[in-house]
């Protein structure tokens, strides 16, 4: 069974079709990229999935879970974490504090046992501890465990992103735009993240780039798209060779 299943997903904003009755569906294991020009519609089926936007129809499935039966609040305890295109951390506090805030979803705790510092709730607490500092290091960001996010370059903070949505555990990443605004070798290191997100921790991976170069590197399937439709699906060097999206790319660069 695919993880993630797109049907028919139509989203207008007034007279603007910004997704067109798309399809598609993300096998479990995969790196999965969706690429196309400014506007394509890219961002917007990523805050469909996340639940931030009904669309007007079609269905969105994670495995047979009706997404579109939850509300955004719902969508990390399915298993879903994304990242966004322009970062969004808690400035004023520390990397390790900002994956903490990302295991939130673990606490099971009631007020009254955290309250009274249960064993229940000690246990949580070791749990998410343990599993910040193997995110921790698992991504190389030990020396800046301590650093508040307000005082880190911006290639750092892409990377503590990536962290905090790995701390919720996720079966499903979304990653949109990880290598925007990174320079040539930070965004080779994010393909590196991602080979091992996907191989070591066995995540699925989604994510919406406009780097050609990482997106063929590390993806297993591509979907192109423009003014809210399909264009292309396959592999990254089928899509690439699409006349369709040649079209679109050279259209829109005419
Ligand atoms: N909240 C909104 N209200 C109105 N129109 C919107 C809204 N969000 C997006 N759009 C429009 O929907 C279309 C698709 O936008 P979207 O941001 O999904 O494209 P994109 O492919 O992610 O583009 P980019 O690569 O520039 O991020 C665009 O025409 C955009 O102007």
């Amino acid at each position: 069974m695919s993880l993630l299943t797109l049907e028919n997903v139509t989203l207008r904003f007034g007279g603007l079709t910004a997704v067109d009755a798309l399809s598609f569906a993300v096998e479990p294991g995969e790196v999965f990229a969706i690429v196309g020009p400014n506007g394509a519609g890219k961002s917007t089926v990523f805050n469909l999935i996340s639940r931030f936007y009904d669309p007007v129809s079609g269905a969105i499935h994670l495995e047979s879970e009706d997404l579109l039966a939850h509300k955004a609040s719902d969508v990390a305890n399915l298993g879903i974490a994304r990242t966004f295109q322009n970062i969004e951390l808690f400035e004023h506090a520390t990397v390790l504090q900002n994956l903490l805030v990302g295991r939130h979803r673990h606490r099971r705790s009631t007020m009254l046992s955290e309250l009274l510092f249960l064993p229940s709730v000690r246990r949580a607490e070791i749990e998410n501890r343990e599993k910040v500092e193997e995110i921790i290091d698992f991504l190389d960001l030990q020396p800046y465990r301590d650093k508040m996010i307000a005082g880190l370059p911006y290639g750092v903070r892409k990377v503590v992103e990536v962290a905090r949505a790995l701390a919720t555990d996720p079966r499903l990443l979304l990653l949109d735009e990880p290598a925007s605004g990174l320079s040539v070798e930070e965004t080779s290191d994010m393909r590196w993240w991602i080979e091992d997100i996907r191989r070591q921790m066995g995540i699925t991976v989604l994510m919406v780039e406009h780097d050609m170069g990482l997106v063929s590197g590390v993806s297993d399937r591509v979907l192109a798209m423009a003014d809210g439709a399909k264009l292309a699906l396959g592999t990254p060097s089928e899509v690439q060779s699409h006349p369709a999206v040649i079209e679109a790319y050279l259209g829109r660069a005419s």
